[in-house]
């Protein structure tokens, strides 16, 4: 596995200050190059990361594997995905929205003769959370493509929706190399996704050039990335990075991510203005749901793999 050369500063942007233009350029730079920051003053406490982990943990990932197959693939809520879908090391939860409680309660009460209220509880503030963020963060994105775009087009993303993953990681002992994939390259199919990373580190973004660059954890911030949906409606003016998680060290490692993405009836197609003058449309308009079909059916049991994005769907030759 190629090794990743550095660690890439990426901008931390803090949600508790007004906009200031220095923040607005250097995170127009970060959107335009990379597709990723950081923000910090978030308003989400510690607290709540460490109950939603240690929840996960005794409510989800440390049941028998036979009982977590009871929300797995071929079960009716089809909400967890086990390990050696997206690689041996790698299962999930999904927790959808609008209504978090509900989607968790069922999970809960698949897996679980005794469904825990906390858990559902504590999923539902973190939602709600991650709404009002994903809401702000989509309004400074649109601020940074400058024109007075927040105002314009603030109404494109009002029927926007959010899921999101909770992830384990089980450590990788016993495996011969040092370094494996805990979740291949791939794109998100999201506007905007907001990661919380544990202490243990991992993921990391590929440069233009093609090269990995370590995404530090660090303490109280988080970590956004622009989606191939925003890739598309910004005419590829925001960058959606491929990005992976790559484990080093024998532990376990958690992580939330969550998914603001248009509602699946949505046609996708940058509006004029965003396009400029020239006119040169980088992407055909498509139907949001007709994109998620399209990279469930290319993946064919893999997972969101690279070679099946939003360019290879509806790009246009240029
Ligand atoms: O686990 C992580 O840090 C990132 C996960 C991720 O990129 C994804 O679920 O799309
Ligand atoms: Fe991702």
């Amino acid at each position: 596995m190629s090794k990743s050369k550095t660690a890439i500063k990426l901008p931390i942007f803090d949600m508790s200050q007004p906009l200031s233009s220095s923040s607005l350029s250097s995170l127009s730079l970060a959107c335009r190059e990379w597709g990723f920051f950081h923000i910090i003053n978030h308003g989400v406490s510690k607290d709540l990361f460490k109950k939603l982990k240690s929840l996960s943990r005794n409510h989800i990932f440390d049941l028998p594997a036979e009982v977590k197959l009871k929300a797995g693939p071929s079960s009716a809520v089809n909400t967890y995905t086990p390990h050696f879908i997206a690689s041996p090391f790698f299962e999930s939860l999904r927790v959808s929205g609008p209504d978090f409680f509900n989607s968790a309660k069922s999970s809960t009460e698949a897996l679980l003769d005794q469904p825990n209220s906390e858990f559902c509880e504590i999923l539902k503030e973190y939602g709600s959370n991650m709404t009002r963020l994903s809401r702000s963060i989509t309004d400074i994105i649109l601020k940074c493509m400058g024109n007075d775009f927040e105002v314009k087009f603030k109404s494109e993303f009002d029927n926007c929706h959010g899921y999101l993953r909770i992830i384990n990681y089980s450590p990788h002992q016993g495996v011969a190399e040092k370094r494996v994939e805990g979740l291949g390259m791939h794109t998100d199919m999201s506007c905007v996704t907001i990661v919380y990373q544990d202490e243990v580190g991992g993921l990391q973004v590929r440069s233009k050039e093609g090269e990995w660059m370590d995404i530090n954890p660090c303490e109280e911030t988080l970590v956004v990335n622009i989606g191939d949906l925003m890739q598309a409606w910004s005419n590829g003016k925001l960058r959606s990075s491929e990005h992976r998680v790559v484990l080093t060290q024998p532990v376990n490692r958690f992580s939330m991510a969550f998914f603001w993405c248009f509602e699946d009836e949505k046609e996708i197609s940058a509006p004029n203005e965003v396009v400029g003058e020239e006119n040169l449309r980088a992407y055909r308009p498509f139907v949001c749901a007709d994109y998620m079909r399209f990279r469930q059916s290319s993946e064919k049991g893999k997972f969101e793999k690279v070679g099946f994005t939003v360019k290879g769907f509806a790009g246009l030759e240029g």
